[in-house]
């Protein structure tokens, strides 16, 4: 229990396949009921919604996270990534998961919305930054565990939530008065308006865009960042990678058609999802009585699912704490059961980022990668801040250096 609220944590692979994939009908985001938790902030998007309005949003949205679609998108992501890698100066260094959030909220905004300003991009990183910041205090479980936050921090999320709201408003206006498809999200949520009277609120849009938005930087950057620390601290991995990008790329900007030559890239940032998934948990909260492991749980029980427990669990993967990218092998790799790695969730709210979330950190990680190979900076202090999503506390301090290091690299294996 916490407080009167019935808790049940679960970590085995059949508990996650129960709730998520095979009695998805039972069970409800806990915010949407009580109106806490992320509900407070992202409204009524695709991620704090429930029941038929869910299923209803879901299949208006879905066309625009097809495979080809989200393929379109693969040379703004690379052109992005190059910008942000010219502006670096070698031997420097900087913050990557900042670096990070800039690049991720830049392509995100310009994919779905077609919006690209660099101020409006750093002030939504820093508005954005104030707003999680202070998420697991409003959170409905998680919020009781920890401490409060001060009046400051208070203060710092309603402005961060107010620049927010504005930038997401004017958008809609703005786009309204253009009165022209751009063929992009937001372009088809106005156009389901119109077309479908009833299917879309103002509101819905603005929560869908708020959502799209949030769900769709916050989550990569973090994986961005978690994934050059882990190649900075495994040498053997990164020299390894570094290979296959030099033996494909040789020093040219990746293409979605290259991704399939690829396969060390891929399973470096699978496990690096399994190893730091920067959605480490997830809730539920049962809307009836059900039965589980031979005990009668009631309606009412909120259930946590956690990635970060069940893809450390030593019977499933045998060594979880070795960050072994092998392991993800076509061919000599591991068996892993449903339900014993879910990064994206699984079933029916299985994240509809995903394509979009494989196909960009991809493409982002070979290009940096290409010019260069980022350490952590001396000293830097990197410490776990488990929010909304699994942040590094105090950033990522990484010292640039460039490709000379590469052959270094190469030679110390
Ligand atoms: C590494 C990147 C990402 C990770 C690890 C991730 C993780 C997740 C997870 C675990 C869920 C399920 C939450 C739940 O059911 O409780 C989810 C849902 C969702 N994600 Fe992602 N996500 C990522 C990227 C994205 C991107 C790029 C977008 C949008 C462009 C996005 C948009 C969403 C939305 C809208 C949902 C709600 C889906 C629904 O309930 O139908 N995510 N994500």
């Amino acid at each position: 229990m916490v407080g009167k609220q019935p808790v049940l944590l679960c970590f085995r692979p059949e508990h996650i396949r129960y709730f998520l994939v095979e009695n998805p009908r039972n069970f409800i985001k806990p915010g949407t009921a009580t109106g806490a938790g992320l509900k407070l902030f992202l409204g009524d998007g695709l991620l704090t919604i429930d029941g038929e309005q869910h299923r209803q949003q879901r299949r208006l949205v879905q066309p625009a996270f097809h495979k080809h679609r989200v393929d379109s998108y693969a040379t703004t992501m690379t052109r992005y990534a190059q910008e942000t890698v010219d502006s670096w100066q070698p031997g420097t260094v900087v913050n990557m998961a900042s670096e990070m959030q800039y690049l991720t909220l830049r392509i995100i905004t310009k994919t779905l919305f077609d919006v690209d300003s660099i101020e409006q991009t750093r002030q939504l990183g820093r508005a954005f930054d104030a707003v999680i910041s202070s998420g697991p205090q409003r959170s409905a479980v998680m919020g009781r565990l920890l401490p409060s936050f001060s009046a400051r921090q208070e203060r710092e999320r309603e402005e961060g939530a107010r620049v927010i709201d504005t930038f997401v408003y004017g958008l809609i206006e703005q786009r309204r008065k253009m009165n022209q498809d751009t063929g992009d999200v937001l372009s088809m949520l106005l156009a389901a308006q119109k077309n479908e009277p009833g299917s879309m609120s103002d509101k819905q849009i603005h929560d869908h865009v708020l959502t799209f938005v949030a769900a769709g930087h916050e989550t990569a950057q973090n994986t961005l960042a978690w994934t050059m620390y882990l190649l900075s601290q495994h040498p053997h991995v990164r020299a390894r990678l570094l290979a296959e990008l030099q033996t494909v790329l040789n020093g040219r900007v990746p293409t979605l058609e290259d991704l399939a030559q690829l396969p060390y890239l891929e399973a470096v940032i699978n496990e690096a999802w399994r190893f730091y998934p920067p959605a480490w948990r997830q809730a539920r909260m049962a809307i009836e009585d059900f039965e589980l492991d031979g005990y009668h749980i009631p309606a009412g029980t909120i259930a946590i699912l956690s990635q970060w427990v069940v893809h450390n669990l030593s019977d499933i993967w045998g060594d979880p704490e070795n960050f072994r990218p092998e392991r993800w092998d076509r061919q000599s790799g591991q068996q892993i059961p449903q339900g014993a790695y879910f990064p994206f969730g699984l079933g029916p709210r299985i994240c509809i980022g995903m394509p979009f979330a494989q196909l960009e950190t991809k493409l982002l990680l070979a290009t940096i990668l290409q010019r260069y190979v980022p350490q952590l900076a001396p000293g830097a202090r990197v410490v776990f801040q488990p929010l909304v999503t699994l942040r590094p506390r105090y950033g990522m301090p990484m010292h640039l250096d460039t490709n000379d290091t590469l052959t270094r690299a190469l030679q110390a294996v």
